[in-house]
């Protein structure tokens, strides 16, 4: 068996930038919120730059960045209540699986790892875009940015499941594309395995120093 997942009963997979390339769909579903605010696009390089930490810090992430300024809490609401509205109506229209992904979670369920997603976006796109991409089947346990009081990199969401499935910290495995996901798994006890392909705020994921780094997930089948 692979190093990373060697001793390991759970793995905890992220979302966006990890699983599937979301960039698209959010993009058009943050350009509409900011033309009808009559400001510039975020497109594609300004959602990856942004997400990671959810989709309210990504809103006002790129109102700050096309306004100027900051918003305020009313406009940031606001802002964040239509970009829910606008996602929502087409979540998985564009976007899609990475390369294995499928055939990987396909082999670790074979193999008798236990498996689940923890991801910082709302709680309510999981199901539509994990059946949407025919993944679903796959985890144990969902679970949205939304679900606890905290979110990564708070360890919180991660210990959270461990403790539910009654897996200890060290046999866990949390793979991600950001440092949220290094650093939660790091302060939860957890393994931690970079992919390198997805979005972490432009920077390399390496400076995060994950006890795993991959460019491919061949390496883990
Ligand atoms: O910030 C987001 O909404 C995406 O988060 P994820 O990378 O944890 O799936
Ligand atoms: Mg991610």
């Amino acid at each position: 068996m692979h190093a990373p997942l060697k001793d390991m009963a759970l793995v905890c997979w992220d979302l966006d930038g990890t699983l599937i390339d979301s960039a698209p769909d959010l993009a058009t579903a943050l350009d509409a919120v900011l033309a009808e605010r009559g400001l510039a696009p975020a497109g594609l390089a300004g959602v990856r730059d942004w997400i990671g930490n959810g989709a309210r810090r990504l809103v006002e992430r790129a109102l700050t960045a096309r306004s100027g300024n900051a918003p305020s809490a009313a406009e940031l609401e606001a802002a964040h209540g239509a970009f829910l509205d606008h996602y929502r109506q087409a979540p998985c229209v564009e976007t899609r699986l990475y390369p294995g992904v499928a055939a990987c979670l396909r082999s670790l369920e074979q193999r008798g790892l236990k498996q689940v997603l923890i991801t910082n976006k709302p709680g309510d796109f999981i199901a539509p875009i994990l059946q949407a991409l025919g993944i679903g089947s796959h985890f144990e346990r969902t679970l949205g940015g939304d679900a606890l009081e905290r979110k990564k990199p708070d360890p919180v969401p991660l210990l959270h499941i461990a403790r539910e499935l009654q897996v200890a910290p060290e046999r866990a495995l949390m793979i991600g594309d950001s440092r949220n996901d290094i650093e939660a798994g790091r302060a939860a006890g957890f393994r931690t395995l970079a992919l390198s392909w997805g979005y972490n705020h432009g920077e390399p994921i390496a400076a995060s120093d994950p006890d795993y780094l991959l460019d491919s997930l061949e390496g883990l089948i």
